[in-house]
């Protein structure tokens, strides 16, 4: 019998390469040469919608009953003030599309030589991300560019991918095109795509396709554990991941990174834990930005929980519903996270009444 998800995973994989390709190319053609400091945050956009136009053209060839919950949606570029930035999205996802990259590609994933799109083809493959999410059936979530403060830094983001049904996540795909591929061997350079599918495990690929390698999660304890953690302090609590450390003994510093490479160097043995607790302004977190990083870390052998030690719920629709947290880490020491956590939690509420 042949594996569950197979050629699922290999379009998500298609489709991140080409995205993170995409991405990488912005950053050098636009990021590198705009400034920044004015806040002007075009780049970013540009890449985030011709990102999400290339994974979501690939996913629609390739699946076309599969709905799609995606971060963009076109709207702004349908207006006659967005002509400029939808022409130069549609240039990019064009060029991302049509790239000879050999390698697991395939015609009938909309890819390759003379696969250019109109510009109406472009906006709609933008669109299609509007589903609304659920419990039953299919769906896929694309995140173009998660983290996009870090992409703008030249720092860490990641392109990220994965196929939900009945509210299990079945398959994730993250790439990272600045994330080291072995960080004690810096001379291999930057670029790793990690993918997972459910019941089969997790791997790091090279961005370009190469050196499948397994991940497992290497044992850990509290003495040799750092958090993972956001670099802005508007996505995570960060003062209570040091409460936490505080309680576990926790003498490493945190390692602070944009994105779900959060997930995947969690995965490679570089932390030992992910902690995100929510700032209290009542957001709630989105499925894209966990779905492709939980399968990771739970086929790489690791637990991920709400801080009640809950299961995330993909079923809610776009988001994870009301927000407790995400705590991820290996088996040996969640538990151990989820209970300091649970202690931090007492105090905090102790000290309000
Ligand atoms: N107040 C908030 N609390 C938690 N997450 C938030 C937030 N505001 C934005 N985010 C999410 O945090 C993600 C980045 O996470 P991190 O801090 O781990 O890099 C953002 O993804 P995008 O960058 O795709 O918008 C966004 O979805
Ligand atoms: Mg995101």
């Amino acid at each position: 019998m042949s594996k569950a998800y197979t050629t699922e995973e290999q379009v998500a994989v298609a489709a991140v390469r080409r995205a993170s390709r995409l991405t990488a190319s912005v950053f050098n053609k636009l990021v590198k040469n705009e400034t920044l400091t004015k806040g002007d945050k075009s780049p970013v956009t540009v890449g985030d919608f011709a990102a999400q136009a290339v994974i979501s053209t690939i996913l629609k060839h390739a699946f076309p009953d599969d709905p799609i919950v995606g971060e963009e949606d076109a709207s702004d570029l349908r207006a006659e003030s967005g002509k400029e930035m939808k022409d130069r999205i549609v240039a990019l996802a064009n060029e991302a599309l049509t790239e000879e990259l050999g390698l697991g590609d395939n015609e009938n994933w909309g890819i390759g030589p003379g696969q250019e799109k109109t510009d109406a083809e472009i906006l709609d493959a933008i669109d299609r991300g509007n589903y609304e999410g659920g419990s039953s059936g299919r769906m896929w979530t694309i995140d173009p560019i998660d983290g996009t403060k870090g992409f703008l830094r030249g720092e860490q983001y990641a392109v990220c991918v994965s196929l939900i049904a009945d509210a299990q996540v079945k398959v994730g795909v993250i790439g990272c095109p600045n994330l080291p591929i072995d960080p004690a061997h810096p001379e291999q350079g930057t670029g790793v795509i990690f993918k997972a599918v459910r019941g089969q495990g997790a791997q790091q690929l090279t961005l370009s396709g190469a050196n499948p390698t397994p991940l497992q999660i290497p044992p850990c304890t509290p003495a040799t554990l750092a958090f993972l953690e956001s670099v802005e302090a508007a996505h995570s609590k960060l003062s209570f991941n040091e409460r936490v450390a505080e309680l576990l003994g926790i003498t490493r510093p945190p390692v602070r990174m944009d994105s779900q490479a959060k997930y995947g160097c969690l995965v490679r043995g570089e932390g030992g834990a992910y902690l995100r607790m929510p700032t209290g302004v009542g957001y709630r977190e989105k499925i894209w930005d966990h779905a492709p990083g939980q399968i990771l870390v739970e086929e790489a052998g690791g637990i991920v929980t709400d801080s009640r030690g809950e299961p995330l719920n993909f079923g809610l629709g776009r988001t994870l519903g009301e927000n407790y947290g995400v705590i991820a880490a290996g088996k040996d020491v969640h538990h151990l996270v989820l209970g300091a956590v649970q202690k931090a939690l007492a105090e905090e509420t102790r000290a309000k009444v």
